[in-house]
């Protein structure tokens, strides 16, 4: 069994979701131990705990240490079983990182799967529904498998309360290029607010236009009704010719919309400049899909510790090589081979 320390590398969740989605598609069982160590509250929280039980599931596994607070997993995968799922996170826990864990091996299961999903659609430290729909989704496409997402209601921390589904048509993964970014051929800044003051969208869409020199009819705002708590999130997308950049901020009690709008926009400006396809949260996303293809090459910003931590997991379960370049200071090209 291979043995992993989850307090390596980043020391966070990442190490685990990536090993349960390994695990799932290789069928090699693991044993962790010393998860989540390197968090403030380390081991399994609830939105880790949903995530070990989705990954039972779909893959019929043997598992010990399946509680909150456990510092130590063991997963044995018997067979991945493809169908109809539904997970709730039952907090404000992510419910896209609950997908992330056991999309890969759907992904490529021997039939389609319908996943329903509950709990936080929107928040900070995940990928946001909309990065998901519009960035990721579309770049599995084009490596085989159809995933379509549709978001039902939307989830903010602390309430929770999110709901989406995912229908899952597989296909063999294939290698994917994206060394370029192709011309920008839509931008538009989405301000959503939700039992929040109009205001603070205004202020966060004037600051994007400011900092960006985005027109007008680039900016949007959304007020929801239906939540089952307070949010707001801004969202940034840049569509190329080749793939779409989704950046996002979230409005936090005590930091100014200001501010919130200008870390989004100084994002999306450094993306912009570096002139690479790939950001840096579909980074390490992304790698696992390559890493799964054994085959593929992209251009993106220098990799952050998760991209890294993710080469680390990989090691464990496949045999990949990933090598790293320096193009320039701020562009790496990364290239991944079976
Ligand atoms: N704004 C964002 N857009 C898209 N993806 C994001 C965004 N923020 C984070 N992510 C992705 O969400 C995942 C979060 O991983 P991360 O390692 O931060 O969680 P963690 O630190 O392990 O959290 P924890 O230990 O609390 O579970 C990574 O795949 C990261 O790329």
């Amino acid at each position: 069994m291979v043995r992993i320390d989850g307090s390596k590398g980043e020391g966070g969740g990442q190490v685990l979701r990536t090993s349960l989605a390994l695990s799932l598609v290789t069928g090699t069982p693991f044993q962790m131990v010393n998860i989540r160590a390197g968090r403030q509250k380390p081991g399994l929280l609830r939105q880790h705990l949903t995530a070990v039980k989705a990954a039972t599931e779909v893959g019929a596994a043997e598992v010990t240490g399946a509680e909150l607070g456990s510092r130590e997993l063991t997963f044995k995968p018997r067979t991945l079983a493809p169908g109809n799922y539904f997970f709730s996170v039952g907090t404000a826990g992510s419910a896209t990182l609950v997908l992330q864990t056991v999309l890969p091996a759907l992904m490529v299961a021997s039939g389609p799967s319908t996943l329903r999903l509950e709990g936080g659609t929107h928040n900070p430290l995940a990928p946001p529904f909309d990065f998901l729909q519009k960035s990721y989704l579309p770049l599995v496409g084009r490596m085989g498998p159809k995933v379509e997402a549709v978001l039902e209601r939307h989830g903010f921390f602390p309430a929770g309360g999110g709901k989406f589904q995912v229908k899952v048509e597989p296909a063999p993964l294939k290698p994917l290029t994206l060394l370029e970014r192709g011309r920008v051929v839509r931008r538009q800044a989405t301000a959503l607010i939700a039992m929040i003051p109009f205001d603070v969208a205004k202020r966060e869409l004037a600051t994007v236009e400011q900092a960006l020199k985005w027109k007008p009819n680039e900016l949007r705002t959304e007020e929801l009704k239906r939540t089952q708590g307070p949010g707001n999130v801004l969202t940034l997308e840049v569509e190329s010719e080749h793939v779409t950049e989704v950046v996002t901020a979230f409005g936090e009690r005590g930091v100014r919309a200001e501010e919130v709008a200008g870390n989004a926009a100084a994002e999306v400006k450094r993306y912009l400049d570096a002139e690479v396809p790939v950001g840096e949260h579909l980074c390490d996303q992304l790698l696992l899909l390559l890493a799964l293809a054994k085959g593929g090459t992209f251009r993106t910003l220098p990799l952050d510790g998760h991209a890294v931590t993710q080469l680390d997991t990989f090691a464990h379960f496949l045999d990949v090589k990933v090598d790293v370049r320096e193009v320039s200071p701020e562009v790496r090209e990364v290239e991944v081979r079976g």
